[in-house]
This record gives structure tokens, C-alpha cells and sequence, in this order.
């Protein structure tokens, strides 16, 4: 499956509900997001099963592709389009023989020896982070900076996307490091018009 990163949307159900979860989606793609992942740290597997049919019925046709954070057995009894793994998830290879070849499958990375360890051959592309310490994520690694995130994204051979912290403003350094795109949440989540939102980071890497 063809994929864009440059606006890669992560989900948060808290700062989601105001606007609601698949509203918020719907007007983010409309603004410039390129790529969702579904992230729940809370909801029970069927209760996330049946969100991420919903997203992905709401995706339709948009060619925007749907990926579950962590929970492989999600990812298989949804129809999602595939998995983000972090370091301490499912392992690659056991998420790639379940999913199969079709899967989209990215993996966390924060070090240069995460990096080189990884399983890139199973693996569809890898997200880089934090750029910078975010409250979206209590238990984020140490923060890379723009000089630690084109260190990784030199070294990656997938594509990569760029997370934790980023703004639109952030949008051209993101993309001078040679990384791929600008993953967020809460840059869209939360926010007063999700459309709006993205549609900032649209016009600032333009
Ligand atoms: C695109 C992207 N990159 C990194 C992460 C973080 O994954 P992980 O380290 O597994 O942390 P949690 O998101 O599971 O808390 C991500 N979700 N997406
Ligand atoms: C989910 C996540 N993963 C990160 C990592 O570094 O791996 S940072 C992060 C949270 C990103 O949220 P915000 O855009 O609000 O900073
Ligand atoms: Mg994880």
C-alpha cells in the first residue's frame, strides 16, 4: 500500500472528545492529514475494534491509512490498515506474520541503536522521538532535537516520520533533517478547528 507521512495524526481519546473522536479525524484529513493512527491507551480491545471500524469506514476512499497503536489483536479484528510498535510492543516479527506482507507496520525509535537493531526488512517505516518533551506522552524517552532527529533520520533507510512536541511551525526544520513528516497530537487533538489545525502545518511546509 502507497503512504504519505507528511501528516501523520496520533489519536487521543481524552483531548478527541470534545470534538469527537471521528469528527476530528474526518476534519483533519480534510485538512492535510496524510496518515492516522488510532491510540488508546484506555479503551477496552472491543471498544477499540469498533472505533477503529468506524474510522476506517469514515477513511473510505480518502486513501489515508488507518494504523492501531500497540494492540495487534485490534489491528487483526478491524480492518485497520496496520500497527505502530514501540520498543517494549509486540515484537515485529510476530506483528508482521500475523498481519501478513499487505500490512503497514512502523516501529518507535529514540537511539541510534534501536535503530540499527531493528527488523527493517519487516518493517514499513520508522517513527522518530521525541524531537521535543511533550505532555502527551508521560513516559517519553530523552528528547533528540532537530541535531539528534537528522542524526536518525540519516541513518534510517525506511521513511520516517518525526514526533513529540512538533508544531506547524516546526514543519520546514522537520523536513530539512530529511525525515519524512511531522507526526502530532496535539497539534490537531484538542484543538478548536482540527481542520484548521492541519491545515497550518499544510501551508507551512509548503
Ligand atoms: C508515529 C509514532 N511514533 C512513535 C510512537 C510511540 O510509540 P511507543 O513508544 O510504543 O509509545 P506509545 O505511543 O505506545 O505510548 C507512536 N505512537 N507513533
Ligand atoms: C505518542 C508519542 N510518542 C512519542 C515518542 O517520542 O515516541 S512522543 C508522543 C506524543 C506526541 O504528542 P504531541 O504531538 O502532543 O507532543
Ligand atoms: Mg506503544
Amino acid at each position: 500500500m502507497r503512504f504519505d507521512l507528511s501528516l501523520y495524526l496520533v489519536t487521543d481519546a481524552s483531548l478527541c472528545a470534545a470534538f469527537g473522536l471521528e469528527r476530528t479525524v474526518v476534519e483533519a484529513v480534510k485538512g492535510g492529514v496524510s496518515f492516522v493512527q488510532l491510540r488508546d491507551k484506555h479503551a477496552s480491545d472491543a471498544d477499540m475494534i469498533d472505533q477503529a471500524k468506524r474510522l476506517k469506514a469514515a477513511l473510505a476512499g480518502s486513501g489515508v491509512p488507518l494504523v492501531i497503536n500497540d494492540r495487534l489483536e485490534v489491528a487483526l479484528q478491524s480492518g485497520a490498515d496496520g500497527l505502530h510498535v514501540g520498543q517494549s510492543d509486540t515484537a515485529v516479527q510476530e506483528a508482521r506474520a500475523a498481519l501478513g506482507p499487505d500490512a503497514l507496520i512502523g516501529l518507535s525509535i529514540n537511539t541510534l541503536e534501536q535503530l540499527h537493531a531493528a527488523p527493517i526488512s519487516l518493517l514499513d517505516y520508522v517513527g522518530l522521538g521525541p524531537v521535543f518533551a511533550t505532555p502527551s506522552k508521560r513516559d517519553h524517552a530523552a528528547p533528540l532535537g532537530f541535531e539528534g532527529l537528522a542524526q536518525l533520520a540519516a541513518a534510517s533507510s525506511l521513511p520516517s516520520v518525526a514526533i513529540g512536541g512538533l508544531k506547524a511551525e516546526h514543519a520546514e526544520q522537520v523536513f530539512q533533517t530529511g525525515a519524512h513528516g511531522l507526526a502530532v497530537i496535539s497539534a490537531i487533538c484538542g484543538q478548536a478547528s482540527p481542520f484548521d489545525a492541519a491545515r497550518a502545518f499544510a501551508r507551512s511546509k509548503l
